[in-house]
């Protein structure tokens, strides 16, 4: 591809840790794909929650990864609320960009994968790879509220599509 500067928009949200440790191995994984292209010089993996994310970030980015948790068989209310602030407002200005799709969940995540797909078709995004589910097995309340820790493999799916989407932009 030509020597343009490429931009990674990894939007996400968390509460108790398991999708921003998701999002953080998918920066990871686009950046040692950047780096093995020796592209670090014209692409940029970029990692913004979602409260602080809005239009103008999405329509300068080339790609997208949205990670979020499932909560009650939805988007977590934090993300839904990042693509209500901005869906109109970049509305068929998207079109035929690459995203991924993460998702948390304690047993399920479906709901939540289904939701943002539906969202995405709105924006004409194209997916690029499967969406990943990484269950917490989180179901007692007091689960639910402690912190989560990722395991090793969970981790490397995250880290292979941050870089499936850095190949593709770069
Ligand atoms: C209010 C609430 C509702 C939840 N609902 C679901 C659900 O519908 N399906 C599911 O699989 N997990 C559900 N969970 C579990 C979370 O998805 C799980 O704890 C996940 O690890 C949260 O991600 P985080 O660690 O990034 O915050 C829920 C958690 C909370 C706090």
């Amino acid at each position: 591809m030509d020597n343009t500067h490429r931009k990674l928009l990894i939007v996400w949200h968390s509460r108790t840790g398991a999708a921003r440790q998701m999002a953080e191995a998918a920066q990871r994984g686009a950046q040692d794909i950047a780096r093995e292209l020796d592209a670090m010089g014209r692409f940029e993996a970029r990692l913004v929650r979602a409260a602080q994310t809005g239009a103008e970030d999405l329509l300068q980015a080339d790609g997208y990864i949205f990670c979020a948790p499932e909560n009650l068989g939805s988007l977590s209310g934090e993300m839904k609320e990042f693509f209500d602030r901005c869906y109109y407002g970049v509305l068929d200005r998207l079109n035929g960009r690459p995203y991924g799709l993460l998702v948390a969940a304690g047993s399920d995540g479906q709901g939540a994968v289904r939701q943002t797909q539906k969202i995405c078709t709105g924006w004409r995004l194209e997916q690029v790879a499967p969406p990943r589910i990484v269950l917490t097995h989180a179901q007692t309340p007091q689960a639910i509220a402690a912190p989560k820790e990722i395991g090793p493999e969970d981790r490397a799916h995250c880290h292979e599509l941050g870089g499936t989407l850095a190949a593709l932009l770069l």
